[in-house]
Parts: C-alpha cells; structure tokens; sequence
C-alpha cells in the first residue's frame, strides 16, 4: 500500500448521484478522506487546472458534450494524472478509444471495494515510477544540455538515427525538436564535408569490430563559426531483438578545442620568443622559465625552477632596490627596469626586466610574469655610434665634432688661468699623390703612420684630432710663448719627413700646418679651427713643409683666394678662359718654328689675367686637371686650324701641370686629343718642369709613353731645378728650354753667359735642342746664336698674342743680321 505522505485526492466524474455517493463512502472506507465528485467532464477538466487530484475515477458514459474518454484524453500529459475508468460497458470499440488515452486501470462495474482499492493503489505505484524515471529523465537531459552533450543512438540495419539534444549545437532547419529521428546519411550531412569521410569510416569500424569509437570532427559552418565535436559511443547487439545499434554521446568541444589552440599558441610563444619569460610564484621564484630566457642569461634550464631569477637575487643589488621593486609591485602591480647585469658566464649584459602581477577573479596575487629583453647588442650599436659620432674611423683619434669640444673646454681653462691655447692644423703636401699612384690602402697607411708620429712629439693632456682626409689637428693648452707653437709644429714637420716603407717604396712625408692661438687670434673653438686652417694655406703658399702663425692679413688672402676660385670655376664654364700663343723661331734664320701656348683669363671685371693669377688657384681647388685638358684641346685644335687655313704647321708647346701628368693614362688622353683634333703628333710637344721628373718613376714612365705615342718632350726653365743634364742623359727629353733668369743678365753678366754657354754646349753634346727663353734685347739674340743656340722665345720677336695674329706678327723682321 502506498505510503500516505498527505491525504490522496481522488477525482471522481460520475453523473449519477448514487453511484458516486457510494463510491465515496467505499473510498472513505478504504481511508482515502479527500475526494471531488463531478458530473460532467467539462467541470472536471476545469477543476483540474485550479487542484489537480492525485488519481481519477472516471465513467465513460457521462453528462454533457464530452464522455469520460474524451474528458481523459483532455488532461494536459505532463500533470500525469493516473485515470481509471469505472465502466459496465466492455464492447471492444469502448475499450479501444479507452486504450488509446493510456489509462492505468479499467474496472467493470459492479466491482468489489477491494478491487477498487487494488487497482487505485497499482495505478499510484505506477504513477509513483513513472513520476520519478520523468524526474530522471529531465535530470539526465539538463546535464546532457549544460555538458552540452547530447546521446543518439544508430539502428545498424535500418541506419535509423534518433538524438537527444543534437539540435541545440548542431542546428538543421529540418529537425529542431529536442530529440530527433532521421537518416544516419542525413546526420552527416550536419558533418563538415571535410571531415564526413572520417566520421563515416569511424562508424563503420565500430560497426564491424563491435568497438569503441572516439572521432573528432567539425560540425558544417554556419555564419562563418566553425564548431567543433566529440563523438564517443560503442556498438551493442540487442540480446533480445538481436538487432545491433551504435549508441553514444557527442560533446561540443569548441570552446575547448579554442581554449588549447590559444593555450598552444600561447605556448608557442613563450617558446619561441626573442624574449625571455618567467612565470614567478608570489615569492618570485621561478616556476616557468622559458628558452629564450636561457639563452640570453645562460642560465642552466634544469636549474631555474624554485629560485628567484639570478639577476634580482639580493646580493645583486643594493636593498633600496628591492624596497622600491616591491613597494611598486605592491601599489602598481607593474615594475621596470633596465639592468646592466652579467650573464652566467660573467659575460656583461644589458636587460630590460618587466614584472607584472597576475591576479584571479577575486583579485587575488596568484603569480607574476616576468619578461626579460636582451638589449646588449642595441646598447654595443649605441656606443659604436656614439664612438662613430666622435672618433675617426681609422685612426682612432677624435673627429672635428670631438676636437671642437675639446678646444671649446682647454679655451674654458686657459680663461680661468689666463694662459695660451695653440691650435695646429695640419695638412700634408701632396697626399692625393699617394692615393692616386699608390692606392687608397697605401693612404690609409700612410695617415696611421702620421697619427702615431703626432701622438709620439706630443703630451698626454694634448688633443690629436683628424678632421678628414689629410688634415689633422693638434691643440695644447698652457702654452706659455708663441715660440713654443712653433717649436711644436717644426718637430712634427721634422718628423714626418723621416722616410718609411710603404708597399715597397721609400716614401718621405711633408707637411704644412697653420697656427692660431687664444686669445690672441680667435675666441670661439671654430674661429680657432678656421684661422689655423686659413694660416696653413699661407704656409702652403710659402713653398710646403713649413709653418705659418695665422695674421689679420690672411683671412683677406683667403678671401681673395675663395672668391678666385669660384669665379674661375664659372669662368670656365661660360668661356672667360683663352690662349695666347708666343713665337718661337729659329736662331739662325728668325723663320717661326714653333709657338707655346699661355692661358689667359678673360675676367669680367679685371681685365686680363695671366696665369699667375689662374694657375696656382687652379692647382689648391683642384681645376687644374679640368683647366689642362682644355689647354690640351684647345692647342691642337688650333693647330689643326691654322694648318687647314693654309699656314706652314709649326711645332705648338703645351705646359703641363705636375697634376695632370699624374693622371691615370695621361699619355692616352693626349692620344686621343690628337686623334679626334686631326694633329699630326710631331707638332706637338709637351713642356715639363725639372721639378716634376725628379726622382718621380711615375712621371719618367709618363714621358716614355708620350715619346711612344710620337709627341716630344721639352723641359722648362731649364736650370733653377739643380738636375745636372746628365741625369736626363736617359730621359725621352728632345729639348731643353733655358730659363729666362739666365737669358736677363747675358752678355754682360759673365757668369749668367758662361752658364747659358755651357747648357748649350752640353745639350748639344747630349743631342738635345735648345730654346733660350726670355730673349729680349738683339745682343741676347746675338749671343745665344753665336753659342749653336737652335731657337728663341722673347719679347724681342713677340709676345704672346691671340691665335688670330700669330701669323700676323712681326718676328720675322727680326731675322739675324
Ligand atoms: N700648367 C700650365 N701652366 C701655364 C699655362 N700657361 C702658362 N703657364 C705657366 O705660366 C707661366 C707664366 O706664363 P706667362 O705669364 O704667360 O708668361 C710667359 C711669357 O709671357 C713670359 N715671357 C716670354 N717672353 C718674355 C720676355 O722676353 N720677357 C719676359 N719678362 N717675359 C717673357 O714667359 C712665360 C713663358 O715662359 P715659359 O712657360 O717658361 O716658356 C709660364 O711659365 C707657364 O709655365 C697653362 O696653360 N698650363
């Protein structure tokens, strides 16, 4: 008998008064106290709705517009109201449209007191199970839905598929409703279709093996989410039916399935990171450390864990460190720094350390990360660049930018004590020459060996500096006298000349320095620079490898010398240079035999100029070369010219600079000046000076290729270059030209006769021909005639004159008498 935990309500609908009466007073018996009594079923069924009984004795054949089926079939299913239908009608129609509202008891009437309570009690019981396998039922679905899960269940032969949540992650527009019924083949189509083959092959092994089957695959994506699942079941055979089924579980993974790939990213990461990593416990010792954290500490990775990173150890710091590391980390949960530290190799190290504390929902310190920056190589780059930015490249000594400063601060000290800052700059007499021939390894040799000389005349507290190229600097400070400058300055001159080797040739240094001093010329460490600089361009001026003091007087030779030049760089391109040309006849007979070319300078406002006031401007700017190739073209054209207006050839002198014969292939361009001017090379000839073939093996092989290329050689003002003739014995030389120093004082002037007397003898002796220069009077004339001179050059017969009245001029009236 049912236990009765509070009174059970039993619902009777009977319409006939007496009936329903006696069956109150049987139940009342039977103990159930609380029952309802209505006729019709339309009040009962509204009853029902306000106080649902616990079980309903119901007639079939009652008042009004529904019996006591239809009544039945009325009660809303989830209330799971246990009817009894009381009959004394059993035909089979009744009895069906009774079955078909599943009731839990009929009894026929007239019926005992005991089978009535009998069958009341079996319907509670089985109300009673029901009530709780429904409860379960729900419990197990809620589960199922929160582990969002669901079951299904794979008839084999039928392939038959019925699912129980399936729909809440996996959506069909067919099939919404909480457990569902379609084709195995239908369910996959729910399937990616990248992964359909997969979970179709999975089935059929579980099929065939009877096994356990596990597959994960991607459900078909929809809105552009991709859904991720577990499949999990195993195949039964029904023991009874004998039929086999596949019945499992699916899980929706996606959430964890996007937990790992950002866990696995993360970790990847933490793996593979520049940076390094840690994950610290609340105490700050290590938990996790990663790769690169190893690397760039070299600390051991099986050692790391459970101590604190070895950088921020005690020892290693002062404790103000530590009080502000944690009092930050306490109040901003975020600390920095950069480190200078050493690694475990004592190796040093630049980090930069970051901590950052980590907290749970509540807000509670769980760990701090800590991530560590190798910096070492960004500072190294910084120092290099600050050393780059202040020393020179290959010398090691300090840049202008450096030696300005340096100047600047011994110009503050000297202030204080009243004393004398010198500043030197340096320049070296023809260095280019020495990267054009030997190369620019050999000049950077030669510009080490010039810094070591420097350092080794001068003291500890002096600056050596090189501003660039061959210029250098030196600034002492203290000084007491003027002299001392110089003094200095004679030293590092008298140094440098001292020979040296340098890919197997002697070489001999000279240098030119400028001196300017504080306070006497200047205040400012540029004005000092730029004062020293303009005095050494005076030393220059003064014939090399010498000294000047810088004067007042200068600056305005520097300036005339700054505008010079580049007015004579416009000049050239605008066409303000021209040619002179000066006869040179035969001694003997007075006919033109040759003509030398001058450049002149057609300046705007000054008139004509000569070459003293072009040529050495020309040669410090570095024009030379371009101004010389236009003489050279110039020359031969005009050559050419005259030949082709009608006139006699004669021989066309061109003078050389020191430079341009230095060029690489000088010879060759001469050759192709005569080449592309039509001149026959025999008219040509070039004019030398003594100076630049002395002892200059570059210059001598120069000379030979120009005699290879059929043009002859002269060599000028003959005699104030100390080379004795013999020593030219073996050079290509055709003609040497006396200088006209010598030509001034003749035939008075006994030694200047004597000497032209004996260059002329001597030449002849060697077979080389002889132009006196400079010849202005008839009795010079007469004498040098007289000595087997060959020709003549000389204001006598004509000075130098435009192209056009060359052959116009009066020199042939001047024929010997
Ligand atoms: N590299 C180059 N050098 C050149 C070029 N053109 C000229 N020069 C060099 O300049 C030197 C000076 O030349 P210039 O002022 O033209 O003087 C020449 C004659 O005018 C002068 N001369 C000639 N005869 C007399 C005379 O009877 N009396 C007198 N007082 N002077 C006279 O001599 C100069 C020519 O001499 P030289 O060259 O030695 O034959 C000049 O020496 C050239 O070296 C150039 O284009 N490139």
């Amino acid at each position: 008998m049912i236990a009765m935990r509070k009174p059970i309500h039993v619902m009777i609908v009977e319409d006939e008064r007496i009936v329903a009466l006696h069956l109150r007073q049987q139940l009342a018996r039977l103990g159930y106290d609380r029952t309802s009594v209505h006729s019709a079923g339309i009040n009962a069924l509204k009853a029902i709705e306000t106080d649902a009984p616990d079980i309903i004795l119901m007639d079939i054949r009652i008042d009004g517009d529904i019996d006591g089926i239809e009544t039945a079939a009325g009660i809303p299913e989830h209330l799971m109201i246990p009817i009894i239908y009381l009959s004394a009608y059993s035909e089979d129609t009744t009895l069906e449209r009774a079955r078909q509202t599943r009731p839990y008891g009929f009894l026929l009437k007239p019926f005992s007191e005991r089978e009535l309570h009998a069958t009341i009690q079996m319907a509670l019981e089985r109300r009673e199970v029901e009530l709780a396998l429904r409860e379960s039922q729900e419990r197990l679905s809620l589960a199922m839905h929160a582990a969002r899960m669901s079951c299904w269940e794979v008839d084999v032969s039928t392939r038959k598929m019925h699912s129980t949540g399936l729909a809440q992650f996996l959506p069909d527009e067919n099939q919404s409703a909480e457990t569902i019924t379609e084709s195995w083949e239908d369910f996959l189509h729910r399937v990616a279709s990248g992964d359909r083959d997969m979970v179709r092959k999975a089935f059929e092994y579980a099929v065939l093996h009877g096994e356990f089957y596990d597959v994960v695959f991607r459900g078909q994506q929809s809105e552009g989410t991709q859904s991720w699942f577990r499949a999990r079941g195993k195949s039964y055979i029904n023991d009874r039916k004998g039929t086999q089924r596949i019945i499992g579980v699916m899980q929706d993974i996606t959430d964890q399935r996007l937990t790992n790939d950002k866990l696995r990213q993360a970790m990847t990461v933490f793996e593979t990171t520049q940076d390094g990593i840690l994950i610290l416990d609340p105490d700050l010792n290590i938990t996790s450390a990663n790769r690169a954290y190893c690397q760039i500490t070299g600390a051991d990775p099986m050692n790391v864990v459970g101590s604190p990173p070895y950088m921020i150890v005690p020892e290693a710091f002062p404790p103000a460190f530590y009080q502000e590391l944690f009092h930050t980390l306490r109040t901003r949960r975020h600390w920095h720094r950069e480190i200078e530290t050493r690694d475990m190799s004592g190796n040093p190290i630049s980090i930069m350390m970051q901590i950052i504390a980590v907290e749970d929902d509540d807000g509670v310190l769980t760990h701090f990360v800590a991530m560590i920056s190798d910096r070492t190589a960004i500072r190294q780059a910084e120092q290099e660049l600050h050393y780059l930015a202040q020393y020179d490249g290959l010398t090691g000594l300090p840049n202008r930018l450096l030696a300005t400063d340096r100047l600047n601060r011994a110009i503050e000290r000297c202030e204080r004590t009243g004393s004398v800052v010198a500043c030197l700059f340096l320049d070296l007499d023809d260095f280019k020459n020495i990267n054009d021939t030997l190369g620019h390894a050999a000049g950077d040799q030669v510009l080490l060996i010039v810094a070591t000389r420097i350092k080794a005349l001068t003291d500890r507290t002096d600056t050596i500096a090189r501003l660039g190229g061959d210029e250098f600097l030196i600034i002492r400070e203290n000084m007491h006298s003027e002299a001392a400058a110089g003094n200095l300055a004679s030293h590092i001159i008298h140094e440098l000349q001292k020979p040296f080797y340098i890919v197997g040739h002697e070489l001999t240094l000279s240098a030119s320095i400028g001196i300017a001093l504080y306070p006497e010329n200047a205040h400012s460490p540029q004005d000092l620079i730029r004062l020293a600089d303009t005095a050494m361009y005076a030393a220059k001026d003064q014939g090399r490898r010498t000294y000047a003091f810088y004067k007042s007087e200068m600056t305005e030779s520097a300036t005339h010398y700054m505008t010079r030049s580049l007015e004579l760089r416009r000049g050239l391109e605008k066409g303000e240079l021209t040619l002179y040309y000066q006869p040179q006849v035969d001694a003997k007979t007075g006919e033109m035999t040759g003509t030398e070319t001058l450049i002149r300078w057609n300046h705007p406002q000054n008139g004509i100029l000569g070459p003293a006031e072009i040529i050495p401007i020309a040669e410090q700017s570095g024009l030379i070369v371009e101004i010389g190739q236009w003489v050279l073209e110039e020359s031969c054209a005009q050559a050419r010219r005259w030949q082709d207006e009608g006139f006699d050839p004669i021989r066309i002198a061109v003078n050389v600079s020191v430079r341009q014969m230095r060029t690489q292939g000088f010879a060759k361009t001469v050759q192709t000046v005569l080449a592309d001017t039509g001149l026959d090379p025999k008219w040509l000839e070039i004019e030398v000076t003594e100076s630049m073939i002395q002892d200059e093996d570059i210059m001598i092989d120069t000379l030979h290729e120009l005699r290879a290329v059929g043009v002859s050689v002269a060599i000028d003002d003959f005699g104030t270059g100390y080379s004795c003739l013999r020593s030219i014995k073996s050079l290509p030389i055709e003609r040497i030209k006396i200088d006209r120093a010598f030509i001034k004082g003749i035939p008075q002037n006994t030694d200047d006769a004597a000497l032209a007397e004996a260059m002329i003898a001597m030449a002849r002796t060697l077979g080389l021909k002889v132009t006196a220069e400079g010849v202005e009077t008839t009795a010079q004339r007469d004498f040098l005639h007289r000595q087997g001179c060959n020709e003549l050059q000389g204001f006598l017969f004509s000075k130098p004159v435009p192209a056009e009245q060359l052959f116009k001029s009066s020199h042939s009236s001047t024929k010997i008498s």
